[in-house]
């Protein structure tokens, strides 16, 4: 490791071998500390995810008020304020590199009488906020953002809200629980209608601190009505296994010969869990043992073994359940047997990096073969020969975490390994990363 880059080479590896876990989902530990500050009383949560994403949130809910304190590793204690108890955050709400933290905190400050402004790093600041601006505005809020819908921006909530029926125009389950989020402290029922069903870690759990919430299929569409300013009630939560940070185990002990690799406590909620069905059709040996339920999300431990792999098109009506997976897909579909192709996939344009043209950049330069596309990237596998990898060159991480882990996973498999610029991004979302791989691979 370079100190003052971070930057690092991932060497060739023997086989992924034993049993590991990964931390606590990123998207249901927003939540539970979010849902924890409006509830009145105290909410316990076990598995907290303590990456830089989810800090930020803790931040700034201490910030607007709430008591919000770790007793120990992932064991969090969160003393809500009520619904509509937030209070006026006396600096900037610094959302770091996290656009979960972005949308939905500002979906919750919509509905308070609070003005503050919002700021991230410079991958936060180029991503679109005009899908939260726009339903937030119809519920009443004020915003002066950045040129393009912006960070920074600055942020007036609407005291009272006005409950809106908002039909999501992007897959987005950001954008459907900034909504949700606002509707809490909004008088009246609010209304969110999904045409294409995004991750329902929101309903869950509004669901399970006894919100007044019901999701109806009509015409094709789920519908969520949530009627607001309705007590919370604090909640124990224990958080599954992330399945977007075991993705790069999936597909490493897949793809590296001898692997045999058990990740216990993965969530599994469908939603989420593409990633397992795509690497299945592809020829992927995963099984899930002991499936069950942990505090109202369904988990499995999962072994998976060394199989060779063959190119598929995938399905993009599955694009939702595993949006984060896909630069990790890309490095299983570049080792695999034939042709993968992707498609529907613009969301990934506008995550922390441009995930296509990134990932497209990161596959040529450690010698696979890749054709970028509007939506989608049509990758020519190399049927299972390790990739040339990157003797002289740094591979571009563009303040994605993402991709550094999954070219961190390109490296296992590569001929010369694979050096990432900068592996800094990745305590977002998964500070122990580097310890785990060496950890099952030493
Ligand atoms: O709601 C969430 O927790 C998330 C939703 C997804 O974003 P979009 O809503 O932009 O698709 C996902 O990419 C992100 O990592 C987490
Ligand atoms: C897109 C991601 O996160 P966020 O939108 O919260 O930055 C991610 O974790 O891959």
């Amino acid at each position: 490791m370079n100190a003052e880059t971070a930057s690092y080479r991932f060497a060739p590896s023997g086989p992924l071998r034993g049993a590991t876990a990964v931390p606590g989902d990123k998207s249901i530990s927003h939540r539970s500390l979010i849902l924890g500050a409006c509830a009145v009383g105290e909410t316990r949560i076990a598995g907290l995810l303590e990456g830089q994403d989810v800090l930020a949130t803790a931040a700034a809910m201490r910030a607007m008020g709430a008591d919000v304190e770790r007793l120990g590793e992932g064991e969090w204690r969160v003393h809500g304020l009520g619904i509509g108890g937030l209070l006026q955050p006396e600096a900037a709400i610094d959302c770091g590199n996290s656009g979960t933290s972005a949308r939905l905190l500002m979906g919750l400050v919509a509905s308070h009488g609070i003005t503050t402004s919002f700021v991230g790093d410079a991958s936060l600041s180029k991503r679109p906020m005009g899908r939260v601006i726009e339903p937030l505005s119809l519920m009443g809020a004020s915003f002066t953002p950045s040129p393009g819908g912006r960070f920074p921006l600055m942020l007036e909530g609407a005291h009272p809200a006005v409950p809106i029926s908002y039909r999501l125009p992007v897959a987005s389950a950001q954008v459907k629980s900034a909504v949700l989020l606002a509707g809490l402290n909004t008088p009246g029922i609010t209304t969110v209608i999904e045409p294409v069903p995004t991750r329902d870690h929101s309903e869950r759990m509004l669901r399970g601190f006894g919100a007044q919430l019901e999701v109806a299929e009509e015409d094709g569409a789920r519908v969520i009505r949530l009627t607001g300013q309705t007590d919370l009630q604090p909640q124990d939560i224990v958080v599954p296994g992330d399945p977007s940070s075991a993705a790069f185990f999936m597909v490493a002990a897949t793809l590296v010969e001898g692997s045999d690799l058990t990740i216990r406590n993965v969530g599994m909620n469908p939603t989420r869990a593409g990633v397992v069905g795509v690497l299945r059709a592809m020829g992927a040996n995963i099984e899930e043992i002991d499936a069950r339920e942990v505090g109202g999300e369904p988990v499995a431990d999962l072994r998976v073994r060394h199989a060779p792999l063959t190119g598929i098109a995938v399905d993009p009506t599955v694009a939702p359940s595993m949006i984060d997976e896909f630069p990790v897909l890309f490095v299983a579909a570049a080792l695999a047997q034939g042709t993968t192709v992707t498609r529907g996939l613009e969301e990934l344009r506008v995550k922390e990096s441009d995930r296509l043209a990134t990932m497209a950049a990161a596959l040529e330069a450690v010698g696979a073969r890749v054709e970028e596309n509007e939506d989608g990237l049509t990758i020519h596998g190399t049927g299972g020969e390790p990739l040339r990898g990157s003797a002289n060159a740094r591979v571009k991480t563009h303040l994605d975490h993402r991709i550094a882990m999954s070219m961190a996973v390109a490296g296992l498999v590569s001929r010369d390994g694979v050096e990432v610029d900068d592996t800094s991004p990745i305590a977002t979302s998964f500070p122990n990363f580097m310890p785990l791989l060496d950890e099952v691979t030493r």
